[in-house]
């Protein structure tokens, strides 16, 4: 069963998501030396930063062994407003005090924008070249992904409803009909998303209450959040503020 843990504001979530991330980084190196993270765009990279920049936390962070991977990416341009890797290179990358070793991210291949389908398959290719070469597995292994979640209970570019939720063999799939804009993306697939070793979400603000709702008191209608929840149980950890889960009705810590 996924974990709720509720504290009272953005800035009180960060230092318990700070730990939490050293953890899961502690855990990740001692077993092969890296740390392999898939993170989202929206709202998440602000809370990222919350928590990583702040001066204790970001000497404890071994960045030069985190390899960041996007959890989904929109098609466009790495310095187009709507890039999850444009963003979180200026809510984080580039805030980095100087002489941090750097983390090695892996951005879209910007070659193929035009042609959805190979974008994804150019990064199915460098998660192939990166985790199966390296660990001859079958699906890659994140150590941690570190997930939003959307007003409709979407999920990395995973949305309710949608035919990509059904998909069982790609890595990373396609969307052209995105129903947030921009309706051109690629995503990490449900599979790979489930093998992970763990999941966050972060998620904040009234404005994410209603959806909080439907995905922990009616799993059965399988939003995206849900599916990821009975994917993994346990091994999931929702980072909320109070108003996220005000009149939830599911166990939780509140913290302050
Ligand atoms: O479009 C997207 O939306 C989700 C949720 O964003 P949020 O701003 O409501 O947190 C995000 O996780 C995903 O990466 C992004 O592409």
């Amino acid at each position: 069963m996924a974990t709720i843990v509720s504290y009272s504001s953005k800035e009180t979530i960060a230092p318990a998501l700070f730990s939490y991330i050293l953890d899961c980084q502690k855990t990740a190196i001692d077993r092969h030396g890296r740390f392999q993270v898939a993170l989202s765009g929206g709202s998440l990279p602000a809370v990222l930063a919350l928590a990583l920049l702040e001066e204790d936390a970001v000497t404890q962070i071994l960045w030069d062994k985190w390899e960041i991977f996007f959890a989904d990416e929109r098609a466009v341009p790495l310095d187009h407003e709507d890039s999850n890797y444009g963003l979180l290179k200026k809510e984080l990358l580039d805030k980095l005090p100087e002489g941090t070793p750097q983390p090695n991210v892996v951005p879209i291949n910007v070659e193929y924008l035009d042609d959805v389908q190979e974008l994804a398959d150019q990064y199915n290719d460098a998660l192939i070249n990166h985790f199966a070469k390296r660990d001859s597995i079958l699906k890659p292994t994140f150590d941690l992904l570190l997930l939003g979640c959307g007003p409709d209970g979407h999920t990395c570019s995973l949305f309710p409803n949608h035919a990509l939720l059904r998909e069982t063999d790609a890595w990373v799939a396609a969307i052209e009909d995105s129903p947030k804009p921009p309706p051109k993306r690629i995503t990490l697939t449900l599979p790979v998303i489930a093998h992970g070793v763990k999941v966050a979400f972060v998620a904040t603000g009234a404005g994410k209450q209603e959806i909080l709702k439907k995905i922990f008191e009616n799993p059965e209608d399988g939003l995206p959040c849900s599916l990821v929840n009975t994917a993994l149980g346990e091994r999931v950890t929702w980072f909320v503020d109070h108003p996220a889960v005000e009149g939830v009705n599911y166990p939780r810590r509140s913290s302050l």
